[in-house]
Formats: structure tokens, C-alpha cells, sequence
């Protein structure tokens, strides 16, 4: 059985390092994630593209290209000044291919828009939201579109799943591989529904499996010790912002002898002395 893998932002990040060396520019791989983006969604109507200044912005830049490409006339908005280099690269030509730019100032809850497409912050995100990229995400809250978030809803921690602001999405196209973020913490609350997409990139190494949610009542039979998330946390005094979900799960599990399932109301992690598994209600199969 082929498992769909889920993996930490450093894992995603070295993977995608090594697939640029190797083989794959990285203009290319921006490009397949927008096509990807593209091909996950229905697009209709007007379309909102909201960026940031780092590659999920450029993913966003892309998508714009191509938008163009299929008939559409695309509306960027810039909340950053400042772009990554394969980013630039789509914007001049996203601009060149009829796309529109709209000043935030003027976003005004994008009224008027059918799709918002969030590509403020990807997995280069860390912290607290602030500034421009808060606001950003505050008016993307505020719209009655559909939301489609890139990679991850920006503000939502990578690899934690904590945020203290996130976007509510309606959609969020993974880009590459699941990252745990999406599944832990505060991340099921933000997520409407979540596919991921491929872009050609090997993993440096196999990390955990995604499951279909309908298996977890296996793993919750006679003898696995089951809690939420909250009660994980207090038990065994991790913090959910520092602490990687999967590995402390998987240490109780060693440490118990026995499967250890942690739960959300909409996701789960899983160590059963094998391997360790994720599960959500809310991914779309693909
Ligand atoms: N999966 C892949 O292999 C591919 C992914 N792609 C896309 O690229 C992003 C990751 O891009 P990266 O440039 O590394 O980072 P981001 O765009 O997510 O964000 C970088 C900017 O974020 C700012 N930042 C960080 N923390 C905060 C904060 N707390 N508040 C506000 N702003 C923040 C940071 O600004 P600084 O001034 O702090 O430096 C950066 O500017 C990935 O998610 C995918 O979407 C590729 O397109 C294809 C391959
Ligand atoms: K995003």
C-alpha cells in the first residue's frame, strides 16, 4: 500500500533544495504548484490573488500567469512590497499577460471577488502575525469569496498548527506534501477542507502516513491509550507551540508499550509502535 506522506517543514524545505540541485529549477516548481492550485479548485469569476513577499507569494504570482493563460483576468494584491526572485519573475510576467493590481487599501473585504487566493505566507511563516501581513489576513477573514489558502492558511505555524490570527480557508492546496501543521493544534479550526498537490519533489526522508480518517476507529480498539490534544499536552507537560506532535506521540507510545492516539475534534496523530500516522476529517482524497 503507497501511503501519502506527511513531513516537517525542514524535511519539505531540504527536499526541495535537493530537487533544484539536481534537476528541477525552482521557477519550475513554483510553476507546477499554481498549475496545481489551478487544478484542485474550480475557478469562476473574479479572482482575487493576494501575496507576500516570500515564494508563497510567488506561488501566488504564478497562479496569476496561469489564470491568463485560461481565460481569466486575475486581480493581484500586493500586502508586501518586496519579492522572492522566481516571485518577480511571475509577477512582471503575470502583469505582461493582462493580469490587474489593486492596492490593499482598496481590498475592502474583496466585495465583488468570487475566489480570494491566499498566498500571504507559506512555510516560511514563524511567530506571531504582524503588521501588514496581519491586516492582510484580517481582510481575507472579513470577505464572503471563497477562500483558497497556498500550502498552508498563512499564519498557521508549519509545523505546529498553532497561530494566534490565521486566514479561514475554504480550501487549502497543499503544495508539495502534507505538512503536520495542517493537522495539529489550531490548524483543524482554520481548514475548511485540504488536498495536497505534487510537484515532482522526492523526499530526503519518509517522516509519517496519512491515513483515511475512516481507519482511525481501528487504532482505538482495546489497549491503545486515547486522549485529546489537551489533555496530551497536560498529561506529559509538552508545549504545543514547541513541541513536534508526532515524536513526543511516538515517544508515550515506546515508553507505554501500546498505540497511542491523540485527537482534535477533526484530526488525529497515531504511534503504534511501527509507525506513526496522521488522519483528518476534512482532506479531500485525490
Ligand atoms: N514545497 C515546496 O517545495 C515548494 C514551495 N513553494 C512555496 O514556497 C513557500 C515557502 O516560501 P518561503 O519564501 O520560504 O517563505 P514564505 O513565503 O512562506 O514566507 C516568507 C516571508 O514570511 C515573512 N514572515 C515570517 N514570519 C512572519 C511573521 N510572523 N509575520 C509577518 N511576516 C512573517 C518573512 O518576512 P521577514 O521580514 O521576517 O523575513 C518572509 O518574507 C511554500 O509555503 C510554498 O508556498 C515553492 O513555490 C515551490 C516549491
Ligand atoms: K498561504
Amino acid at each position: 500500500m503507497e501511503f501519502v506522506q506527511v513531513v516537517s517543514v525542514e524535511n519539505m524545505r531540504k527536499s526541495d533544495a535537493r530537487t533544484i540541485a539536481e534537476h528541477t529549477p525552482s521557477a519550475e516548481l513554483m510553476y507546477r504548484a499554481a498549475q496545481g492550485i489551478f487544478n484542485s479548485a474550480k475557478f469562476v469569476g473574479r479572482v482575487a490573488i493576494v501575496c507576500g513577499k516570500g515564494n508563497n507569494g510567488g506561488d501566488g504570482y504564478a497562479l496569476a500567469c496561469v489564470l491568463c493563460k485560461n481565460g481569466f483576468t486575475p486581480t493581484i494584491f500586493r500586502a508586501s512590497d518586496g519579492f522572492s526572485k522566481d516571485g518577480l519573475y511571475y509577477y512582471k510576467t503575470a502583469m505582461s499577460l493582462g493580469a490587474e493590481e489593486m492596492p490593499m487599501s482598496q481590498a475592502a473585504a474583496f466585495t465583488g471577488f468570487d475566489i480570494v487566493v491566499d498566498c500571504l505566507l507559506g512555510t516560511g511563516f514563524s511567530g506571531e502575525l504582524k503588521g501588514e501581513m496581519l491586516e492582510a489576513v484580517e481582510q481575507i477573514n472579513m470577505t464572503n469569496a471563497y477562500v483558497i489558502s497556498a500550502d498552508i492558511n498563512s499564519g498557521i505555524n508549519g509545523d505546529t498548527g498553532v497561530c494566534s490570527t490565521a486566514v479561514n480557508s475554504d480550501l487549502t492546496v497543499s503544495i508539495g506534501s502534507f505538512k503536520t501543521g495542517l493537522f495539529l493544534n489550531d490548524a483543524p479550526y482554520y481548514i475548511g477542507s485540504v488536498t495536497n498537490c505534487g510537484i515532482g519533489i522526492s523526499l530526503i526522508e519518509d517522516e509519517y502516513k496519512l491515513i483515511d480518517y475512516s481507519l482511525l476507529h481501528m487504532f482505538e480498539g482495546y489497549g491503545s491509550l486515547v486522549m485529546t490534544a489537551e489533555e496530551f499536552f497536560e498529561k506529559y507537560g509538552y508545549e504545543p507551540s514547541k513541541c513536534n506532535v508526532a515524536r513526543c506521540v511516538e515517544e508515550i507510545s515506546k515508553k507505554e508499550r501500546r498505540t497511542v492516539v491523540v485527537k482534535t475534534d477533526h484530526s488525529a496523530v497515531i504511534a503504534d509502535l511501527k509507525y506513526i500516522y496522521f488522519c483528518a476529517d476534512y482532506v479531500i482524497n485525490n
